[in-house]
C-alpha cells in the first residue's frame, strides 16, 4: 500500500472512532505527521491531484513552510463572523484561510484538510464539526487522490483583449492627474487587465511551481473556490504579519526596472532611491498605513527607505512595525489596512471612488488580500502580480500608483514591465 493509501486509511480510522453524537466540543481536529515516500513530493503536486474545492495553496514570503487547505467545514462571507468564530474557540487555535477581494468582499474557510510541509515533514490536520454528517466526510476522504507530478509550463499565449490601449491608459492617467491637481486625492492606483488565450491548457499548479522558481522572495498563492476560476500569483507585497500584538507591515511602492544586467539594475536602484516622484509615491503609502494603524496601536516604528529587487522590477520599501492594543484583532487590522494606498490611494475614500467609477473592470481578487488567520497569529499578502485562469482564458492584472509628477507614458511602461514579469510564467 502506498503512503497516500495509508494516510487515507489512518484518517478514515480517526473518522470511524469519532463520536458524532457527542456535542461537548463542536470542533474536533485529528493530526497526522508523516514523511512521503518520495523526497521530491510536494504539497503543490498533491493539490494538483485533488478534485475537491475550495482549494488554497500558500507559502508566505520568508517562510519555508508550504501549506494547502482543501475542502470546507465552515465558510464565512463576513469578516466579523469569521473573527467571532475564531474567538469562540480560543483553546483550539483554529486557522481560517481566505481574504478580502479588492472591493472588500470577505471569503474565509475553515478547511476540512490542512497540510503543512516543512522540509520532509508533512503534517495533516483533519477538522470535523458537530454539524458534519459522517457519510459526507467519508465521501470527502474517499475522494482524496495521490499527487500528480508538476510539469514545466509550455504554451503560446495570444493577447485577446486589454482593458486599456496605450492611449486610453494615458488618458485615464491624465484624468487622475487632473483630480490630484484639483486636490481630490493625492494618489490613486490605476490598473490594467489583459486577457490571453493559450494554445494548450495551462495547469494552474504548474504555473505556481514555475512562479516559485522564477520569482524569488515572494508570497505564492493559489485560490480556487471552484474549478472554473483559479486565481494565483507571486506577490512581493505583505499586507501584514501579526504575532499576537506585534504587527509588521510595509509600504511597497515606487518602481524601477530590474533585469539580468547587474549594471543597469544597480543604476536603476540608485535612481529609484533618489527619485522625487517615486519617493513621494512611497511616502503616501507610509502615511496611509501609519494613519490607519495609529487608531489601534500603542506605538509604531518606521524603518528607513530601502529598495527591494525582484526579477523584472524593483521597488521602494519601508518596513513598519506596530504594537497593537490587546483588543485589535484581525478583523480590526484587515478592515482598516486593506486596501492600502499601495493598491488603492490616498485619501482612500476619494481614490476608491475614482477607481469604482472610472476603472473599466472590477478587480475582485486582484489587489485583494489572501492569507491565513488564527487568534494568535496571521499573515496576509497583497494579491498583486496575479493571474486568473478561467478555462482557456488567462487574465493578468497590473497596476501603477499615480501621484503628482507621474508621466502617463512612464506609467504605461511601468505596467507593461510588470506584465512582462508575469508573462515569464508562460514560456513558449
Ligand atoms: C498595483 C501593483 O503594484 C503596486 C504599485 C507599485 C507602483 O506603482 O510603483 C509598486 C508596488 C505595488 O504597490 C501591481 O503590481 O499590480
Ligand atoms: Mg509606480
Amino acid at each position: 500500500m502506498d503512503c497516500w493509501q495509508q494516510i487515507k486509511q489512518q484518517l478514515r480510522q480517526r473518522l470511524n472512532a469519532h463520536d458524532f453524537s457527542a456535542q461537548n466540543s463542536a470542533i474536533s481536529q485529528y493530526q497526522l505527521e508523516f514523511t512521503p515516500d518520495s523526497a521530491s513530493d510536494d504539497v503543490l503536486a498533491w493539490l494538483k491531484g485533488q478534485c475537491c474545492y475550495p482549494q488554497f495553496f500558500w507559502q508566505a514570503r520568508e517562510s519555508a513552510t508550504q501549506c494547502v487547505a482543501l475542502g470546507q467545514v465552515n465558510y464565512f462571507t463576513e469578516l466579523a463572523a469569521a473573527q467571532a468564530f475564531l474567538t469562540a474557540y480560543p483553546m483550539q487555535q483554529l486557522q481560517l484561510v481566505g481574504g478580502l477581494t479588492f472591493e472588500g468582499e470577505a471569503h474565509f474557510y475553515l478547511p476540512r484538510l490542512w497540510l503543512e510541509q516543512r522540509a520532509q515533514t508533512w503534517r495533516i490536520t483533519l477538522t470535523l464539526s458537530a454539524d458534519d454528517q459522517q457519510s459526507a466526510v467519508e465521501a470527502f476522504l474517499q475522494g482524496l487522490s495521490p499527487p500528480l507530478p508538476l510539469k514545466q509550463v509550455q504554451t503560446t499565449l495570444r493577447l485577446e483583449t486589454q482593458n486599456y490601449s496605450e492611449n486610453e491608459w494615458q488618458a485615464l492617467v491624465g484624468e487622475a492627474l487632473a483630480q490630484i491637481e484639483q486636490g481630490h486625492f493625492t494618489k490613486v492606483v490605476l490598473a490594467q487587465k489583459k486577457t490571453y488565450r493559450s494554445d494548450t491548457a495551462v495547469n494552474p499548479y504548474d504555473l505556481v511551481a514555475q512562479a516559485r522558481v522564477q520569482h524569488a522572495d515572494c508570497y505564492y498563492f493559489l485560490w480556487a473556490q471552484t474549478p472554473e476560476q483559479v486565481f494565483l500569483g507571486a506577490s512581493p507585497e505583505r499586507l501584514y504579519q501579526r504575532d499576537r500584538q506585534r504587527l509588521i507591515t510595509e509600504a511597497l511602492a515606487g518602481t524601477a526596472v530590474s533585469s539580468d544586467d547587474p549594471q543597469q539594475t544597480e543604476q536603476q536602484q540608485q535612481w529609484l532611491l533618489q527619485d522625487r516622484k517615486n519617493i513621494h509615491e512611497n511616502r503616501l503609502v507610509v502615511e496611509d498605513i501609519c494613519a490607519k494603524l495609529a487608531n489601534f496601536s500603542q506605538h509604531l516604528d518606521i524603518e528607513s527607505l530601502t529598495s527591494r529587487k525582484l526579477s523584472y522590477v524593483q521597488h521602494l520599501v519601508r518596513k513598519i512595525a506596530a504594537k497593537l492594543y490587546p483588543d485589535a484583532d484581525d478583523s480590526t487590522c484587515l478592515s482598516a489596512i486593506h486596501p492600502s494606498a499601495a493598491v488603492g490611494g490616498l485619501p482612500d475614500r476619494a481614490a476608491l471612488n475614482f477607481i469604482a467609477t472610472r476603472q473599466n473592470f472590477r478587480r475582485e481578487w486582484y489587489a485583494g488580500t489572501l492569507g491565513v488567520m488564527s487568534l494568535a497569529n496571521s499573515e496576509f499578502c497583497v494579491a498583486i502580480r496575479s493571474t486568473l485562469l478561467n478555462q482557456d482564458k488567462i487574465m493578468i492584472f497590473t497596476g501603477a500608483g499615480i501621484v503628482a509628477g507621474s508621466v502617463p507614458l512612464l506609467e504605461w511602461q511601468e505596467i507593461e514591465r510588470k506584465a512582462a514579469g508575469i508573462l515569464l510564467l508562460f514560456p513558449a
